[in-house]
């Protein structure tokens, strides 16, 4: 059999050790379909000697995980770190400078840094890989890439967060607050370090502007992304969709909009109402999925876990499988150089329906403001429902669904109403997902 691909691994925690786990678990299948071994050569941490459940005595090692970069005995550095700049960053620097493969499952570092890392690779001949930063164990970066790549591609979205899919669907299941489910979902590993960034959207951004330009052929545009989480989101929010006939899901949708003269890119991360029959309302838990539409292919539908150790490692391990095989290629669609830069679009033209939340004092006229609000905007109201009394000190929730329109007509509603000492908060506004 061949020599070994020999690796060196940066971070032991969740994803790290679960690397560990599958390349000892499964090694003899893995050298027969990689056509030679895969072997860990050295690892690094924060701390060398915290029980981690595995066992590290056959490997090196590394104290300063920055000098893996520089050893002649290993091939690739996979980088499990987390983080979108620091040692991470420094690493993959290094790594794709001296020639080695760099293999990563961070995605905040992809999406700020991923243009000037896949140049560096370029000029290296360098592979570089990272399946593992965009939905976790689901193969969609190999999916669009590969399986995709004959297609005009016109919509990618899906649900991209394990920690907001799971709060959100344990909230819906049990009735349960917010604040209960997120600290579920951080005991179960699924949040990022920071759950900050899972619960305000910036990790499923992070994960759409990289599959957007792997979709489109597009640069990575991570700040174009509109981004709004799911703190706002409310229990009474989840039973009234369900009243409408929705799931409450955190979407994340791309679409390149042609006026026939340029392309646009519309990026955005925010919850949206569901439709009990789509296929993503019957996504909960940790599960990501990921819907791509192609001229040709038609719809497409990836789904399973987006987060956890086992599936993560997954997806690390096929990307080292590739690099084994001789097959890593560009990690786009297209060269890096090739990749186009598109502007964004403007959000305002979105045809659709809404749903909008007002938490409003509970007294005469304030109907009449609100509609007022939506007629002088040219808003068409569907349906509206107020229900009693809420927790907001005496204030109370009305619920509303528009009829199809421009998105800029809603925002123009609520401008006019921003101030008025009847609404009691901001209001929420959901779109609803159309099929
Ligand atoms: N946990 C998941 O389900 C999941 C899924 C997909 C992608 N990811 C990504 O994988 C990466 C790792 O995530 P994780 O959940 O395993 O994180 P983790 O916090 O469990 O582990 C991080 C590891 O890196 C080490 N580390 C951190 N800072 C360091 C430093 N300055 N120097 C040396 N070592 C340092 C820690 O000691 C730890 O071993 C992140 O980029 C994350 O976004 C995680
Ligand atoms: N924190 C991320 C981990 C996987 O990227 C999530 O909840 O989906
Ligand atoms: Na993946």
């Amino acid at each position: 059999m061949a020599e070994p691909l020999r690796i060196a691994l940066a971070g032991l925690g969740t994803v790290g050790t679960g690397v560990i786990r599958l390349i000892e678990t499964n090694c003899d299948m893995i050298a027969a379909r990689s056509g030679r071994p895969i072997k860990i050569v050295a690892v690094s941490a924060r701390e060398r000697n915290r029980d981690r459940g595995v066992d590290l005595s056959s490997y090196a090692w590394v104290d300063d995980m920055q000098a893996m970069a520089g050893r002649s005995d290993v091939d690739v550095v996979v980088e499990l770190v987390g983080g979108s700049d620091g040692p991470a960053l420094t690493l993959a620097r290094a790594a794709l400078d001296a020639g080695k493969g760099f293999v990563t499952a961070n995605k905040a570092m992809v999406a700020h840094h991923g243009l000037e890392l896949a140049e560096l690779a370029a000029i290296k001949a360098a592979p570089f890989a990272f399946e593992a930063a965009v939905a976790g164990g689901i193969p969609v970066v190999k999916g669009l890439r590969e399986g995709t790549a004959a297609n005009a591609l016109n919509r990618i979205y899906g649900i991209l967060n394990g920690t907001c899919n799971y709060v959100l669907s344990e909230m819906e299941r049990t009735g349960a607050d917010f604040d209960e489910m997120l600290v579920a979902a951080q005991d179960k590993g699924y949040a990022e370090a920071d759950p900050a960034f899972d619960i305000e959207g910036v990790d499923a951004a992070h994960k759409l502007a990289i599959l957007a330009a792997i979709g489109f052929g597009t640069r990575i545009d991570f700040e174009a992304v509109r981004t709004e989480g799911i703190t706002h989101v409310r229990a009474s929010d989840i039973a009234q969709a369900d009243a409408l006939g929705y799931v409450v899901r955190l979407v994340g949708m791309a679409s390149l909009d042609d006026d026939g003269e340029e392309s646009r890119l519309l990026q955005r991360v925010r919850p949206c109402l569901v439709p009990f029959r789509h296929p993503l309302a019957a996504v909960t838990g940790p599960t990501n999925a990921v819907v791509a539409e192609g001229d040709f292919s038609g719809r497409l539908l990836f789904q399973g876990a987006g987060a956890g150790d086992k599936p993560t490692a997954s997806a690390v391990v096929a990307d080292l499988i590739e690099i084994a095989r001789g097959q890593c290629g560009a990690p786009f669609s297209v060269p890096v150089t090739a990749l186009r830069q598109c502007a964004p679009a403007d959000p305002g033209q979105r045809e659709g329906s809404d749903y909008i939340r007002f938490t409003v004092a509970d007294k005469p006229g304030v109907l009449a403001e609100i509609t007022a609000a939506m007629r002088d905007a040219g808003v068409s109201i569907e349906s509206l429902i107020q229900r009693g009394r809420d927790r907001d000190g005496g204030a109370v929730q009305v619920a509303m669904v528009t009829h199809e329109g421009p998105e800029r007509c809603v925002t123009k509603a609520l401008a006019l109403l921003e101030g008025s000492e009847n609404l009691a908060a901001p209001p929420l506004v959901m779109p609803i997902l159309k099929d």
